[in-house]
């Protein structure tokens, strides 16, 4: 296997044209300069100098793909092998012009790599950028030197602080590139190279010029870190890399490597560096679902899909079709009276039409949704979205007529956010085919996908529904059935215990600033007031925890075996129901108000309820506020993992951070915990389970006691600790 990667892994070497020499970055899928490319590339760069008829040097990457950057895998490691720094200085110092052929992209040190060229082409479809904030890091080979020296000061601060990839028209714009081109990039650079071999070079390296600055730098400069402080949600990377952009303004080139070297050391030694770059490939991961049964993506085929149906048009509805147009697949829209399909029907063309304009999508895009009343006009599609309430009974209704009405072969997927899926799918005659399909709202926006089987869902059926997730630009993340899946199942215990925290004596604000603070971008809250506080009241009622179908027995504050919080029920009896209502958790100038203000009546109601109830009220401090709203959440991610709903915890993670907006430097509930120390969250759970003996989910799972007893072992070793089988999947 290492020969093979070997073997493969090279900067070849071949002339064109007679005097060009034409250096290949290859090391699939996508050429990072891992250890063996840059080696090879060293001696390939040195031949090609050394050569007396070699005139000029075209660097390109093989397969259409010029270069992924850095090879990600090995900043966990010590570096060896010549640095990338000293490869972009020899070919910047070459003097021999060097063209860069851009094809497929140019990220990270690839487009370092670009940046040492004295010119760059670029394919009209080749996309740059510098994605190194995103992984925790700063482009480190000179790239926050360059660029700055290159484009203007506030582009370049903007590319190195966001990690945004531009197309190449836009790089052109911006100065990157020096030419775009539709035809073959390399035939293209080999061209360009020969026109200006013997020309000076002085001018087109980057390392001798001085970063042009508007006129009051200090300020722009102030005024970004400003906008950086407040938008990072706590990670430190935009911060170094600007540090890194002001070096390129107040000192040499020499001094501003070096200062781009101490915060790159600084940054990949951080926990967030290991954070993101974790959650990268754990994004990655999710693509290789696999099912108990022992299918998995590699053995499965998924059903070419030419036409969907979506039967409700509300909120997710509306969401769910423009969705699957974007995507490029045709929709009958679907609603039970007239009113609604005409409410629906309207959204979704306004909607489309925005969408139509932001990506410039074609004219045909409008024309892909139909509107009906009429379930049989279903016959001919390929699969349905079911999207209407959450209530069992009218989902098993419309999943029976589905079964005698759908084609024998369409795949039925109810995009439900708790509901059995293997109730639903027991009233259908193709049980195999039904999936769950859990969109995230908005969801024509929000990128996750929870997709899940139940014990009678097939393979198949599975497949299709991921390879729909990746069609609408989607991460799907495979999870089994169980009540609130992967997603929900978590975020109830972590809602939980924030109400419990403000009848104990914290107050919304106190909890949602640490939650904020942490870097969630809303704390609890605020996303209750935002979402309506009668959503989970509605899931409260058809749980039976409240409402007229309440489960007999339990107490006020005592229901289904455990501590129950009814404050959020109350306030929904009083029709406070958050934003929309003009008053929640907090106070709104109008029903429909955005800006959350200090709510006296919640205030001076929590008083009362505690006295009421004969509450004990204590100092709560933010640490009590994080771990008491995190570590239940991390602990049943445990129980998950036990129960085998949840592959990996790579999966809980990728779920937090896409669906619940966890922040990503943190990289998920599981990295976190295993970041913070296993042994840590063990303790607190029990300290917290021993003061608040009636909560039973802060006892710790057997799992985390397992792994802790191990040793706390690494996140990627846990599946060994996980026994095998569930016999309820
Ligand atoms: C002193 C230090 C000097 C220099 C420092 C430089 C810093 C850097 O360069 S950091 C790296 C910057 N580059 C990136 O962040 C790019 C990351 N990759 C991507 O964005 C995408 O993979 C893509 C290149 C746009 C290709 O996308 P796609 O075609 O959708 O394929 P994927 O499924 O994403 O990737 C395929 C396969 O390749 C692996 N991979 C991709 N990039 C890297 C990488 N930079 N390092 C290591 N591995 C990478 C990815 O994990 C996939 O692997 P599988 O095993 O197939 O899942």
């Amino acid at each position: 296997m290492t020969q093979t990667l070997a073997a493969a892994t090279m900067a070849a070497y071949r002339r064109a044209a007679g005097c060009i020499a034409v250096i290949t970055l290859t090391n699939p899928p996508v050429n990072t300069l891992s250890y063996l490319l840059r080696e090879s590339f060293y001696e390939t760069f040195r031949r090609a100098n050394a050569d007396a008829e070699v005139k000029a040097i075209v660097i390109c990457g093989a397969d259409g793909k010029f270069c992924g950057g850095a090879d990600i895998k090995e900043f966990a490691g010590k570096f060896s092998g010549p640095s990338l720094v000293a490869l972009i200085d020899d070919v910047e110092q070459s003097k021999k012009p060097v063209v860069a052929a851009i094809e497929g992209m140019a990220l990270g040190g690839g487009l370092e790599l670009a940046l040492g060229c004295h010119y760059r082409i670029a394919h009209t479809k080749a996309q740059v950028g510098f994605p190194e904030v995103t992984l925790g890091l700063l482009p480190a080979a000179g790239g926050s030197q360059r660029l700055p020296r290159l484009i203007t000061l506030t582009s370049a601060l903007e590319l190195i602080t966001t990690g945004r990839r531009i197309s190449a028209p836009e790089a052109l714009k911006l100065g990157i590139v020096d030419k775009v081109t539709d035809k073959n990039a390399l035939d293209m650079a080999i061209d360009f190279a020969r026109d200006i071999i013997g020309k000076p070079l002085e001018s087109r390296r980057l390392s001798l010029r001085t970063t042009p600055c508007p006129p009051d730098v200090e300020s722009f400069l102030d005024e970004a870190l400003a906008s950086i402080r407040k938008h990072s949600r706590g990670a430190i990377a935009p911060l170094a890399c600007l540090q890194a952009v002001r070096a390129s303004v107040y000192s040499t080139f020499d001094e501003g490597l070096k200062k781009e070297q101490e915060l790159f050391k600084m940054l990949l030694t951080s926990g967030q560096a290991r954070a993101l770059q974790y959650s990268f490939f754990a994004q990655r991961a999710t693509k290789k679902w696999s099912m108990p049964s022992g299918a998995t993506w590699k053995n499965t085929s998924a059903r070419p899909l030419r036409k969907a149906a979506v039967i409700g048009l509300g909120t997710m509805g509306r969401g769910i079709t423009v969705a699957l147009i974007k995507a490029g697949i045709p929709v009958i829209a679907v609603e039970m009276g007239l009113k609604q399909l005409e409410a629906g029907k309207t959204v979704i063309m306004s909607m489309l039409e925005k969408e139509f304009k932001k990506k410039q999508l074609t004219k045909a895009y409008r024309e892909m949704a139909a509107f009906t009343l009429d379930l049989a006009k279903l016959q001919e599609v390929d699969l349905v979205v079911e999207a209407v309430f959450e209530n069992m009974s009218l989902k098993k209704q419309i999943f029976q007529q589905l079964s005698s009405l759908c084609s024998a072969d369409a795949i039925l997927c109810t995009n439900t956010s708790t509901l059995d899926i293997d109730e639903i799918a027991s009233v259908t005659t193709t049980p195999h085919l039904v999936v769950g399909m859990h969109f995230f709202a908005p969801a024509h926006v929000m990128k996750l996908l929870e997709v899940i089987y139940g014990p009678r869902t097939s393979p198949t059926a599975v497949a299709t529904a991921m390879q729909l997730a990746q069609q609408m630009e989607k991460v799907g993340v495979v999870v089994g059935n169980c009540n609130g899946f992967v997603g929900n199942r978590m975020f109830k215990l972590y809602a939980e215990q924030a109400y419990f925290l403000l009848e104990e004596g914290a107050i919304p604000e106190q909890v949602d600033q640490v939650l904020e603070d942490f870097g969630f971008p809303m704390g609890i809250f605020k996303v209750s007031d935002l979402s309506g506080l009668d959503i989970e009241w509605k899931i409260r009622q058809e749980q039976g925890l409240t409402g007229p179908k309440q489960i007999p027995g339990g107490s006020f504050r005592h229901r289904a075996g455990g501590r129950y919080s009814p404050l959020l029920d109350i306030l929904c009896e009083r029709g406070y129901l958050g934003q929309k209502t003009g008053q929640g958790w907090y106070l709104y100038e109008k029903p429909g108000g955005r800006v959350p203000t200090f709510n006296l009546w919640l205030h001076k109601f929590l008083e009362e309820y505690r006295e009421l109830h004969g509450i004990q009220k204590h100092y709560v401090g933010q640490d009590e506020i994080l771990e008491r709203c995190l570590y239940p959440l991390i602990n049943m991610g445990f129980h998950i993992l036990e129960e085998r709903i949840a592959a990996s915890p790579e999966d809980i993670d990728i779920i937090y951070v896409f669906g619940y907006s966890w922040p990503r430097h943190w990289g998920g509930p599981m990295f976190y915990a295993s970041m913070v120390g296993l042994p840590r969250v063990l303790d607190k759970l029990n300290y917290y389970h021993e003061i608040h003996p009636d909560i039973p989910t802060l006892e710790p799972s057997s799992l985390l006691k397992k792994l802790v007893a191990n040793g706390s072992p690494p996140i990627g070793t846990w599946g060994a600790f996980i026994k095998e089988h569930n016999s309820k999947l």
